[in-house]
């Protein structure tokens, strides 16, 4: 059985742009940068045959590599063709379990990264209730990626239709992404010592008296 775990990333300064009414761009990437060191510090060495992020832009891929992954360019048409993309490339190097996971999850655990080197299809949704943030399929099932609004019921429609059971994974480190400001509290309470919890306090001072 080889795995291979996928992380799409976009470049530092696009990332993250629905916190723009709270953060400004050099905050956001800062936050950007934080989130993916986070994810990747995440990964167990060795879970995977190998761990790519989806990128097409250079100062990700830099701390990508320097984290110690590997990069897959990104073909340019939005995150779904970026990921088929990616997943036709390692079941050609003869992948059998591709892993997505989104780099966004600022709680994320190994026990959590753990959870999705399954054998069997898996998908755990955003806190949203309407989100995906990861998805562990057999390189050769034809299930399409489908992330992006409504993804979760999108994914769940495209196995139905394909006879393919897809079992939902409920972990607070797979569920609590951090998309929105709203959002910011919780994952400052959730995950208070990564990466990730250190740029929020550092771009956004005064956080620290208004949160819980
Ligand atoms: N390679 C790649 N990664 C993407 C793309 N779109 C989103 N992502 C990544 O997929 C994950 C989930 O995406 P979003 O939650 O929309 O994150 P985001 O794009 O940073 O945030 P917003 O700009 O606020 O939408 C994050 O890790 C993103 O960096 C894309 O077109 N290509
Ligand atoms: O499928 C999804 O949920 C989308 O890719 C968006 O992810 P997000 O919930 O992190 O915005």
């Amino acid at each position: 059985m080889t795995r291979h775990l996928l992380i799409p990333a976009q470049g530092l300064t696009r990332a993250k742009s629905r916190l723009s009414p709270m953060l400004p761009e050099t905050g956001r990437a800062g936050l950007a940068e934080a989130l993916l060191r986070d994810t990747l510090a995440a990964v167990p060495a060795g879970l995977f045959d190998s761990v790519s992020v989806v990128t097409g832009a250079a100062d990700t891929a830099r701390i990508a590599r320097a984290m110690g992954a590997k990069v897959i360019a990104d073909v340019g048409d939005g995150l779904n063709a970026a990921l088929e993309a990616a997943r036709r490339k390692l079941r050609r190097q003869g992948a059998k379990v591709v892993t997505v996971l989104h780099g966004d999850l600022p709680a994320l655990t190994p026990a959590d990264v753990i959870a999705l080197a399954a054998d069997t299809p898996i998908i755990a949704p955003a806190h949203d209730g309407t989100g995906t943030n990861a998805l562990c399929l057999g390189a050769g099932l034809p299930l399409p990626y489908r992330f992006g609004p409504d993804s979760r019921a999108r994914h769940h429609a495209a196995a139905a239709e394909l006879g393919i059971a897809l079992t939902e994974l409920h972990r607070p480190g797979l569920a609590q992404d951090l998309d929105l400001p709203q959002d910011v509290a919780r994952v400052l309470s959730l995950a208070p010592d990564g990466a990730t919890a250190r740029a929020l306090r550092r771009y956004l001072p005064t956080l620290e008296r208004e949160t819980p």
